[in-house]
């Protein structure tokens, strides 16, 4: 497999793809966009006003046709921690990036986040952060092209890995 022109970050809320991402892009010499921004740009809205007006279903269809719409060139992509569920979404980025797949386990999870509906993640009634990683790891290990471990790594060492997993698959 030889490396796209762009790359993907995907992963739970919290995982860092955004926090490592644009460190990431600083050292490929890269753009970064952060998908999140670009929904918020594209909308006028913030997310959890999409959230609140348009439900978990109708904010996963609006992020499902931004990400799919992502025209870009030499730029590390953060995605939002339920991106995976846009399936036009992730095969436009399947296209166009190395999709990369940060892995933190969940009690690690649960320490760096704090409340989840406080932080907008499209979470069903009941549906706990034990449940969200169950339900959502198929997903994130489906679309990935690489898979990077970030348990105990500062965001130096998870840029570190990242970069020798591309350079793995030149
Ligand atoms: N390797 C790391 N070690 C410790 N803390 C980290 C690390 N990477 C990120 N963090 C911290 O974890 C928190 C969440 O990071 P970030 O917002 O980048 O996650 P995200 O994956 O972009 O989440 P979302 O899907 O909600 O956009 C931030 O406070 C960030 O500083
Ligand atoms: O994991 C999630 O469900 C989300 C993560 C955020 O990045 C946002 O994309 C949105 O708030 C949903
Ligand atoms: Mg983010």
């Amino acid at each position: 497999m030889s490396v796209k022109r762009n790359v993907t970050l995907i992963g739970m809320p919290g995982a860092g793809k955004s926090t490592v991402g644009v460190v990431l892009a600083k050292i490929l010499g890269y753009h970064f966009l952060d998908s999140d921004l670009e929904i918020q740009e594209q909308t006028g809205k913030l997310l959890h006003e999409l959230i609140t007006e348009h439900g978990d279903e109708g904010f996963l269809e609006i992020e499902n046709r931004v990400n799919a719409g992502l025209a870009v060139d030499k730029t590390v992509i953060a995605t939002g921690g339920s991106a995976v569920f846009g399936e036009d979404a992730m095969k436009h980025l399947q296209e166009i990036s190395t999709v990369v797949y940060l892995r933190l386990p969940y009690k690690s999870l649960k320490r760096r986040l704090g409340d989840l509906k406080k932080r907008g993640v499209v979470l069903k009634p009941g549906q706990t952060l034990k449940d969200l990683v169950d339900y959502r790891t198929p997903y994130y290990e489906k679309y990935a092209d690489l898979i990077v471990d970030e348990e105990n790594l500062d965001i130096r060492g998870v840029v570190e890995r990242i970069v020798s997993a591309l350079e793995s698959v030149e």
